[in-house]
């Protein structure tokens, strides 16, 4: 179905359509699935300042998780049942002079070096697959990581140049909708599985929504790469400099669920339990048909406050909103194949994975 911007946004505005008219039409009846993962912090090493994040770090201690740790905690996470290895990173970590020592010391060029070592380790000696999330990539750099990842991320956030001029994004050249956009579209010239996201709630307008929106549409109509998009909820914490932001109101999310599910027939809608503990199972009347990655074995790095609920009780809520939960990889069935996956991690799925494709 095609949508103008203005039916969007009608769609997302509470004068515009009623919501449970709206929930109705979005919900369809079926399985919801989650990835097991553990989340790996790189580095906090960060070229930008995002005035929501308490990622990031001016002096990250240790600059950078070494190959011995990262391998140690991943093979916990192999005992623990898990299948993807989650790798968050700060953007242009080797402008930091403590990363480029690190790097240098260790014999790797630059940090997409240092991934593509890590990734393969991780392969080779865990099983686990790789899930990298670097920030704003080159054509040349998603290439070599490609090789070695099982599917890769990047959220848009949002596609309005103007929050570049707000507490937002102010500090965070990274953030130009411009590259993000990009380095998605580069992604998807590629054939690298995606997921993306939008970040709601961080000054953006409901037009500003819709753009979002709309412009990601674009890229999968020419692409079809994207394999989940995540709608993900600004979370208030305290010293960042969005400290007194209101967090987005709980219906504004499900409309964004509702409309994004609809204009996606062909996408997962994710919603990320941990920051939704009382709320989440009202999203998958909404639309939405994954939780994203949930962690038997650590936190989320990047909402530390926000733990994650355990399978059993996220199987309870989802099962009591009429949903089946269903495990799934970090690449999405639909996705397996030669087309997106380099042997390497193809012939890895087929050798450890087999119930689970
Ligand atoms: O646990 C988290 N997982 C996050 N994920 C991971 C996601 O839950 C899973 O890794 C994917 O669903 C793949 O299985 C992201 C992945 C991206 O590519 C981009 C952004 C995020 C954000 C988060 C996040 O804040 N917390
Ligand atoms: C990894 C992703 O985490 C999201 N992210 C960063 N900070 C917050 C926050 N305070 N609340 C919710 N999501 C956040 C951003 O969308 C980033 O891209
Ligand atoms: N820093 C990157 C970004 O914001 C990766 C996720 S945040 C830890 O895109
Ligand atoms: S959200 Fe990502 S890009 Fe922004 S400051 Fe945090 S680590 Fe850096």
């Amino acid at each position: 179905m095609v949508f103008s911007k203005e039916e969007l946004v009608g769609l997302l505005s509470a004068g515009g359509c009623h919501i449970l008219d709206l929930m109705k039409r979005a919900c369809s009846p079926g399985r919801v699935t989650y990835s097991r993962n553990i989340f790996i912090p790189i580095t906090r090493a960060c070229r930008n300042r995002c005035g929501y994040c308490t990622f990031r770090s001016d002096t990250p201690d240790p600059p950078l998780m070494s190959p011995e740790l990262i391998i140690q905690e991943l093979k916990g996470a192999r005992r623990a049942g898990c299948t993807e290895a989650l790798f968050a990173f700060g953007e242009e970590a080797h402008q930091f002079p403590a990363v480029r020592e690190e790097l240098e010391g260790m014999g790797f060029n630059d940090m997409v070096d240092y991934t593509c070592h890590v990734c393969r380790m991780t392969l080779e000696e865990t099983g686990l697959l790789p899930h990298t999330n670097m920030g704003v990539l080159s054509y040349r750099d998603l290439k070599r990581l490609r090789e070695v990842n099982a599917s890769m991320g990047l959220m848009l956030e949002s596609s309005s140049p103007r929050l570049m001029y707000t507490d937002a994004h102010r500090e965070s050249p990274g953030k130009d909708p411009e590259l993000r956009l990009r380095t998605i579209r580069d992604a998807g010239r590629l054939r690298i599985p995606f997921t993306t996201g939008i970040l709601v709630g961080i000054g953006e307008t409901v037009e500003e929504r819709a753009d979002s929106l709309l412009e990601l549409r674009r890229i999968q109509d020419r692409y079809g790469h994207i394999q989940e998009i995540i709608i993900q909820n600004f979370r208030s914490k305290e010293g960042i400099p969005m400290e007194n932001h209101p967090e987005p109101p709980l219906l504004d999310m499900v409309r964004m669920v509702a409309v994004t599910s609809l204009l996606f027939p062909d996408v997962s809608v994710q919603v990320p339990p941990n920051l939704n503990r009382e709320t989440g199972e009202v999203f998958l009347l909404a639309g939405a048909d994954d939780w994203g990655g949930v962690s038997p074995v650590g936190r989320d790095h990047v909402n530390p406050e926000a733990p994650w609920p355990g399978i059993e009780e996220l199987r309870r809520v989802t099962e009591s909103a009429g949903f089946v939960l269903e495990e799934r990889l970090p690449v999405y069935r639909r996705f397996i194949s030669e087309e997106f996956l380099s042997p390497l991690v193809l012939d890895k799925i087929n050798e450890l994975y087999k119930d689970l494709i």
